[in-house]
């Protein structure tokens, strides 16, 4: 097969189909321990979906990777977590979440336990100059995704991102899920809000089970290039300044910064309780769990204290350019209430942001080849 899709951004072929390509899908799917799962992850190229995937594998679930590589920030990197994963055995599938042949051949090969979707168009900002990409990819992506999954027979149980970003406006800490989330402050944190909204009438129509991940400003080694974390530290070491952004009357930002290890238990405890889809070839046959956790760290920093870190890591003093808050989606800060996530599946970060930066800056440098510059470790 040959599928042509809009990835958003930009058009692009992928090939797949054939007797060898099903051969390659089906033994990535395979489950290596017992009582384990076949998990599709969608976004498997992305930062979470990479570590996600890799750690489903380590514990000898089957993985299934679906990525569209589209252009939103280096897709080189998406390339090397590719290949990060084809190292460890993981088929990552090019083709975008629109394209329904392609999630229907998939399912065809292999009956998915679960779906770990984690494909979107993500970052705040970016809304302002792409907006049509955020509909492409979360409101339309998800909806033909969920329509494959209602068909499925049997169908798998669902666990996606959401964000933290949907509390909006609300002023109440720390965020606890039961709050308002009806007043968003960006496109991309009204579309994540739709999703819920969506995947609500699948669990309540065709009973898939759903568990929504509200996940708090997520950072680590193979992160997002486009995130303040990672570009900051970028324009340290080239020397360039970066800018910071203030509230109103000149208060700091501040994010409730989680770790990756953290996001991806919350990830596979949220799998491990999802529990069943109750429908099969789009029909309910009883109700199922609807479930939205916050993963959060619960501990939120201010964005000028992130940077004092990364100078301490790097060795180098940024230029700092401090400016008001431009309007553009941005919250003043975050806080995650974490309660229910453990309650359910024992949740309960351990990294903090010192801690966690240290190894995110130990990855860059690696990976960038700046370990052998002087002054830098
Ligand atoms: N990283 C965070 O701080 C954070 C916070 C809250 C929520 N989230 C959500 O978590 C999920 C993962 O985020 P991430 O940080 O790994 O982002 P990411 O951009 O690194 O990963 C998303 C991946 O999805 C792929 N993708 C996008 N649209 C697609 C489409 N239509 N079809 C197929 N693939 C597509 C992209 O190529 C990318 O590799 C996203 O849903 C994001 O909105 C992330
Ligand atoms: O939890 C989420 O739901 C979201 O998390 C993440 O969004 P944010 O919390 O906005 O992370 P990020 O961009 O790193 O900005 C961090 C801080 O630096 C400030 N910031 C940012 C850029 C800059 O140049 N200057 C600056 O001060 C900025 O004002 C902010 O205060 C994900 O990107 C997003 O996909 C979403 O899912």
């Amino acid at each position: 097969f040959q599928s042509f899709v809009d990835s958003g951004s930009r058009y692009f072929s992928a090939s797949w189909g054939g007797i060898q390509w099903e051969k390659q899908v089906r033994n990535s799917a395979q489950i290596h321990r017992s009582g384990g799962m076949s998990v599709l992850v969608t976004g498997a190229a992305g930062f979470v979906g990479t570590h996600v995937s890799l750690a489903l594998k380590k514990r000898g679930d089957g993985v299934v990777g679906l990525d569209n590589f589209n252009n939103y920030y280096d897709p080189s990197l998406k390339k090397a977590r590719k290949s990060l994963l084809n190292s460890h055995g993981i088929l990552v599938v090019e083709g975008d979440l629109n394209d329904a042949k392609l999630l229907a051949k998939l399912f065809d090969v292999v009956a998915f336990t679960h779906v770990m979707h984690l494909a979107a168009q993500a970052g705040v900002r970016y809304a302002m100059e792409n907006p049509n990409s955020y509909v492409h990819s979360n409101i339309a992506g998800l909806v033909t995704l969920l329509e494959i999954c209602k068909s499925a027979n049997p169908q798998p149980a669902v666990v996606w991102a959401s964000s933290s970003s949907v509390y909006g406006l609300n002023e109440k800490v720390p965020f606890s899920e039961a709050d308002r989330t009806d007043q968003p402050a960006s496109l991309y944190a009204a579309t994540k809000k739709a999703g819920e909204e969506i995947t609500h009438t699948y669990n309540h129509i065709y009973g898939l089970s759903i568990t929504g991940l509200r996940f708090f400003t997520v950072y680590g080694p193979w992160g997002r290039p486009d995130m303040a974390y990672f570009s900051f530290t970028r324009n340290i070491l080239q020397g360039k300044p970066i800018t910071i952004y203030r509230g109103k009357n000149r208060v700091d930002l501040a994010r409730d910064f989680t770790y990756i290890d953290d996001i991806v238990k919350g990830c596979l405890g949220s799998l491990d309780t999802s529990g069943k889809s109750t429908g099969s070839g789009g029909k309910k046959k009883g109700n199922a769990p609807y479930r939205i956790f916050n993963l959060g760290n619960t501990s939120p920093v201010k964005v000028p204290e992130l940077v004092n870190i990364l100078e301490r890591h790097l060795k180098v003093k940024a230029k700092r350019n401090i400016v008001d808050m431009p309007g553009n989606g941005d919250v003043p800060f975050t806080h995650a209430n974490i309660s229910l996530a453990q309650r359910e599946f024992g949740y309960k970060p351990t990294t903090d942001l010192q801690t966690g930066l240290k190894k995110f800056v130990r990855w860059y440098l690696s990976y960038y080849g700046y370990n052998n510059r002087k002054g830098l470790q």
